[in-house]
C-alpha cells in the first residue's frame, strides 16, 4: 500500500436542526484515505455515520470545510461536475440494495455504466465481468425477486463497482443479512476490493468484520478518531 491520499476530509463541519435543537454531526472533523486502504467506520446508532458517508461522497454539501477527492477540490466544481466526479471516482453500497424489480441482475448492474459512458456493447461486457467476480455468472438474467438476500447484495455491490469507481463508501453492506450470508459477501466484498487495488470506507456494526479491515475509525463529539477494539 502507498500513502497516496484518494480522499480527504479537511475541518468539514455539518450541523442539523430539530426544531429548537443544534444537532452537531460533524465539527472541524478531518480524515484521510489513502490509496488501497479499507477502512471500519463504527459508532453507536445517530452519531452521524450515513451523513459522513453522504457527505465523503458529495452527496451532500458540508455547512463548512472541504472534501479533496483525486486532488479535486469539491467546493470549485460546479453541479454537473460534483456528479461527474461522483460517477466516475465513487461506488455506493447501502444496507438495503435498492435493485429495480423490473430490470434483471445485469441490467442493474448496466445502469452506472450507461450513465458514465454511454456503448452497450462495452457495458455488456463489463456488467457481466463483474456480476462474475461475486459469483453471479449464472445470474444475468434473474430478476432481483427470483434473487435470494445475498445474491441481491452481491448484485447491488457489483453495480457499485462496476464504473471502476477508486473509493468505495459503503453504508452497513451487509446489515440486512443472517449472520452466515453476512460473513460470506462481507469476505467476498473484501476480496474483490483488495484484488481489485480499490479504497473503501465501510460502515458497520459488527466488530467482528471491522477487524479485517485495515483500520477501524469512529465518530466523538463531531470528529473522527481512532478506534481500538
Ligand atoms: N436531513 C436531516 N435533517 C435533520 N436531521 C437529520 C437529517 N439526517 C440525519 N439527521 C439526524 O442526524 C443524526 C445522524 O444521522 P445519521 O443517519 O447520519 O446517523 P447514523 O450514525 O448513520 O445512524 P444509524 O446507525 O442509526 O443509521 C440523527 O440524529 C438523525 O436523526
Amino acid at each position: 500500500m502507498n500513502n497516496q491520499v484518494v480522499l480527504q476530509l479537511d475541518k468539514i463541519s455539518h450541523a442539523y436542526k430539530n426544531g429548537d435543537e443544534n444537532l452537531q454531526i460533524l465539527h472541524n472533523a478531518d480524515f484521510t484515505l489513502n490509496h488501497g486502504e479499507i477502512v471500519a467506520l463504527i459508532a453507536p446508532s445517530g452519531t452521524g455515520k450515513s451523513t459522513l458517508l453522504h457527505i465523503a461522497g458529495l452527496l451532500e454539501k458540508p455547512q463548512k470545510g472541504e472534501i479533496i477527492i483525486q486532488d479535486r477540490k469539491s467546493s470549485r466544481l460546479n453541479d454537473r461536475e460534483r456528479t461527474q466526479l461522483r460517477l466516475n471516482s465513487i461506488g455506493f453500497v447501502y444496507q438495503f440494495h435498492h435493485l429495480l424489480a423490473e430490470f434483471t441482475a445485469l441490467e442493474n448492474v448496466l445502469i452506472p455504466q450507461l450513465m458514465a459512458r454511454g456503448s452497450k456493447t462495452k457495458a455488456v461486457n463489463i456488467g457481466r465481468d463483474w456480476l462474475k467476480k461475486f459469483g453471479l455468472g449464472h445470474r444475468f438474467d434473474h430478476y432481483p425477486g427470483k434473487l435470494s438476500g445475498g445474491e441481491k447484495q452481491r448484485v447491488a455491490i457489483a453495480r457499485a463497482l462496476v464504473n471502476s469507481p477508486k473509493i468505495l463508501l459503503a453504508d452497513e453492506p451487509t446489515g440486512n443479512l443472517d449472520e452466515k450470508n453476512s460473513e460470506h459477501v462481507f469476505n467476498l466484498l473484501l476480496q474483490v476490493v483488495r484484488s481489485e487495488g480499490l479504497t473503501a470506507l465501510i460502515v458497520t456494526h459488527n466488530h467482528c468484520l471491522a477487524t479485517k479491515m485495515d483500520r477501524i475509525v469512529t465518530l466523538h463529539e463531531g470528529k473522527i478518531i481512532p478506534c481500538h477494539l
